[in-house]
């Protein structure tokens, strides 16, 4: 059942590990005004010295923004709450710029959490907002003829999604409806502001809304019902993904993983292909998962056989040894000046503390690694030399990179591997095989989920 009883926050709230604070993201809809409210109503009677921030971004796209801007400001000034407005400055694109401005608002978001040392930002997502996710992914996956993201798209947004590796952003609202969280505004006679691209049916969201509102309470709640069930469905393929992948794969040497050719017939095919498609993703550096079809045609093919095949800039190697992956040799980074942080080729976050400009980074090389002396084990030496060949390296800048000379070995980079697929967003559904994941691959562990008592999402 949805939630609309009258005291909604005390029901909200109560599972969330407020420890490190939290940042209430407010566009001053009614949706996020209602969220920021109650929650202030939680704390002050739970845990008042939980510092809290609310955040509004002005992302500048209409007329109206500052003022509404100002008007959340007001409102936090009258409750004693902090707030800061951050304003969308960088260029703005003609299309995508929905996208792009979620970009930048969770850009925004985690840049002010991380200045008040901040790991959670809350936002207002309704069970409205969520059903309109499902629907719309549902038409997508129809539109492309398939059903690529069944069973995960399907499961809408996650109650939480760590986002860059490192702060949470919670959804509480998201079993409630957003007519619950404005009859509590208008009982508490606060007001809201009506974003008018809401019902702009240019774009694909308010026409999906509109849609909507001319359906019954059952539809909504069974659609609401599905996304539940695809949303276990997920957890439960990415837990086998995550048990194949602890059984199955290893990390021999930098850049290179290892799967155990048992893994084919493991029994469970549809977690051996997840599994398959997150670790061709991590090895390649890609943001998204390669498409389900061809993964599943390249682990027919590593059935059948020894091969040797490239997807998600992958190269899949099938021999006696194993089945190995690692980056493709095609389409690396050009060298770049090497400055403070940096993600490289989507697979290695690069911290230097040298601000020089000096040093340049690029890839080791096979040059470079065909001279470096490798363990005989188990694993190829030329596949070791080839992994390596595309990790990066730090280089002297002004150096020839053609590696003639004793002077100009290039110096190792230390760099922390990246989980790809989950990097820039890990939904909570997700957390075990990046877990899974980080774990082979050796990177940071995933933060802790701020759910008290839940290990999952
Ligand atoms: N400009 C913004 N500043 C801060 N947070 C925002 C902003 N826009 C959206 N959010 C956050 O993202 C959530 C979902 O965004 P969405 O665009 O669906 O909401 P909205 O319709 O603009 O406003 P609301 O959800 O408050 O009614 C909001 O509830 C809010 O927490």
């Amino acid at each position: 059942m949805l939630d609309t009883e009258p005291d909604l926050s005390t029901s909200l709230f109560s599972h969330i590990d407020f420890t490190s604070g939290a940042v209430a993201a407010v566009s001053g809809g009614s949706d996020s005004t209602a969220l920021l409210l109650l929650l202030k109503h939680h704390l002050d009677r739970t845990a008042p010295a939980t510092k809290l921030l609310a955040v509004t971004i002005d992302h500048g796209l209409r007329p109206g923004s500052a003022a509404e801007a100002q008007a959340v400001a007001k409102l936090c000034a009258t409750y004693g709450i902090p707030h800061r407005i951050l304003a969308w400055s960088g260029p703005k694109p003609s299309t995508g710029l929905p996208a792009a401005a979620r970009e930048a608002r969770y850009r925004l978001l985690a840049e002010a959490a991380q200045a008040e040392g901040i790991g959670l930002i809350l936002t207002g997502h309704t069970a409205d907002d969520q059903a309109e996710t499902v629907l719309m992914r549902h038409a997508r996956d129809e539109g492309r003829g398939h059903a690529d993201t069944a069973g995960r798209g399907l499961a809408g947004m996650a109650p939480g999604t760590l986002y860059n590796w490192r702060e949470w952003i919670v959804r509480p609202l998201l079993g409630t409806r957003r007519s619950a969280l404005r009859d509590f505004l208008r009982r508490e006679h606060v007001g809201w502001a009506d974003d008018p691209t809401n019902i702009d049916e240019a774009f694909e969201r308010p026409r999906v809304r509109a849609a909507l509102a001319g359906e019954s309470v059952e539809y909504m709640e069974g659609t609401l019902m599905l996304a539940g069930q695809a949303a276990v469905e997920r957890r439960q393929l990415g837990a086998s993904a995550a048990d194949l992948i602890d059984r199955f794969a290893i990390h021999p040497s930098i850049g290179l993983i290892r799967l155990d050719p048992c893994l084919l017939s493991a029994g469970d095919e549809r977690a051996a292909v997840y599994a398959l498609r997150i670790l061709l993703a991590t090895t390649g550096g890609i943001a998204f998962l390669p498409y389900q079809a061809r993964s599943e045609a390249l682990f027919g093919r590593l059935r059948a056989g020894f091969l040797c095949a490239t997807l998600s800039r992958t190269v899949v190697d099938s021999r006696r040894a194993g089945i190995f992956l690692r980056r493709e040799a095609r389409d690396l980074p050009a060298p770049v000046a090497a400055t403070g942080r940096a993600l490289w080729d989507g697979r290695r976050h690069i911290t230097l503390n040298d601000s020089s400009g000096a040093l340049l980074i690029a890839p080791f090389g096979a040059a470079a690694a065909k001279r470096l002396a490798m363990d005989e084990g188990k694993t190829p030496p030329s596949l070791m030399r080839a992994a390596l060949a595309a990790e990066p390296a730090l280089w002297p800048a002004g150096e020839c990179l053609d590696l003639s000379g004793e002077s100009r070995a290039p110096m190792a980079v230390e760099a922390r591997p990246v989980v790809a697929p989950f990097a820039r967003f890990l939904p909570s559904f997700d957390l075990a095989p990046a877990r899974a994941v980080a774990g082979l691959i050796g990177t940071t562990p995933v933060p802790p989920l701020p759910f008290s008592g839940h290990s999952a999402g």
